[in-house]
């Protein structure tokens, strides 16, 4: 399968750069095959008797536009190329701009009257540097307003490559073909909300620099996960014991569903370590787990949860802790003692809080893993 990296937008524009630069593979190489693997996808998607109109921007995703128009043109008779910019192309686009001439797909310079039963949206891809405005901005009101099938190609027009912010306006795309690699603005913010059904396709840039990137985020499928073997004559022991911290009144639903989680990956035994005011409907709610109780105080781990700990601590191969159990004292002291032992540590919700009262913790040499999202670990 092909490997998927999630890059920004700095770190995508450098790997295209160093594949022509350091790789001398031409621009209009990575190009052809960007045009070839679009085309594909957008032949699964329109029918050769729909009407297609494909918006060609400055630059070279622009380019890519025309490259695309020039596939498809055997296959869909109706098809039609808006290129606003004549006179500002960039290289790439020029040659592209100059086939298409040849080839006598009709093209023009504004959206024409009629509507298209497919917008293929080549305006802005990766080089979006600031807020669309103008005649671009009406152009994207009027194709969103369409009630057509909108395909972008590598971003929606109009979304920050980067942090998913829209820039002035932006295209609401049905389906958004990522070129070489997504990019983070497809899955931060507005991005996700824009992009529609994501593809990722291969336009031959070398692996190798994926790999050597430091800032790199990979997707994992499933040859990048490895369980262990089940031995046939293994029981519960073998597998691990998991201790989960976390809860307070009113707050048992986020320990319970995370316990879900480690029962599913096939954790050996798994107990839970809640303060008693909620010890009953947890024993009432599952069969899979057992329950380390505290004394609780005004709903929250009083302080002998400290000592509780220290005490069960090594028992356990690995711990998790923050779910429901809110921001105070306790939590600290609780997630420092996790931090300081040579346990494998999943910090979630509020223990993700606590950690960063005392950052330096996180540097351990066994294993630590944070699950934030946006709004607990703001990027
Ligand atoms: N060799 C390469 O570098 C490849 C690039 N590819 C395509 O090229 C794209 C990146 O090309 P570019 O770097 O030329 O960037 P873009 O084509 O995304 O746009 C850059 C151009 O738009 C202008 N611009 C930026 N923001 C604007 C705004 N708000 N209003 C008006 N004009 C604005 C810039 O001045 C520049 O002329 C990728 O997204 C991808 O589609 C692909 O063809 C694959 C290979
Ligand atoms: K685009």
């Amino acid at each position: 399968m092909y490997p998927a990296f999630i890059h920004t937008q700095t770190t995508a524009r450098n790997i295209d750069h160093a594949a022509i630069k350091t790789y001398q593979i031409p621009s209009l190489i990575l190009m052809e095959h960007a045009a070839l693997k679009s085309a594909e996808i957008i032949e699964q998607i329109a029918n050769t008797n729909q009407s297609i109109c494909i918006l060609c921007g400055p630059g070279n995703n622009g380019a890519d536009g025309l490259a695309i128009a020039r596939l498809l043109q055997p296959k869909y008779p109706n098809l039609y190329v808006v290129v606003p910019e004549i006179k500002k192309m960039s290289e790439d686009e020029k040659i592209q701009f100059q086939m298409i001439q040849n080839l006598k797909i009709p093209f023009s310079q504004n959206l024409p009257n009629v509507t298209y039963d497919i917008y293929i949206d080549c305006l802005f891809g990766n080089g979006l540097s600031r807020d669309i405005t103008g005649f671009y901005k009406t152009m994207i009101q009027n194709v969103n307003t369409s009630h057509s099938t909108i395909i972008s190609i590598d971003m929606p027009s109009g979304i920050d490559s980067t942090m998913g912010n829209v820039l002035g306006c932006a295209i609401h795309a049905d389906y958004t073909i990522s070129l070489d690699c997504y990019k983070q603005g497809q899955w931060l913010n507005e991005g996700k909300n824009h992009c529609g059904k994501l593809y990722l396709v291969d336009i031959g840039i070398p692996q190798i620099l994926h790999q050597k990137c430091m800032d790199k985020i990979k997707i994992l499928n499933e040859e990048d996960i490895h369980l262990p073997n089940r031995p046939l004559n293994a029981h519960k022991s073998t597998f691990g014991k998991a201790l989960m911290i976390g809860g307070s009144q009113n707050m048992h639903g986020a320990i319970h569903m995370a316990s879900l989680s480690a029962y599913k990956s096939g954790i050996g035994t798994l107990t839970l370590m809640v303060p008693e005011c909620i010890s009953n409907v947890l024993a009432i709610k599952s069969d899979f787990y057992m329950l380390l109780q505290c004394a609780d105080r005004n709903g929250i781990f009083s302080s002998k949860a400290i000592d509780l700990l220290k005490q069960n601590i090594n028992n356990y191969s690995i711990i998790s802790i923050g779910n429901g159990m809110q921001k105070n004292n306790i939590t600290i002291a609780l997630v420092e003692q996790a931090l300081k032992s040579d346990k494998k540590i999943v910090l979630d919700a509020d223990a993700l809080w606590a950690a960063q009262k005392n950052i330096e913790l996180l540097k351990r040499s066994e294993t630590t893993i944070l699950t934030p999202h946006i709004k607990k670990c703001p990027i």
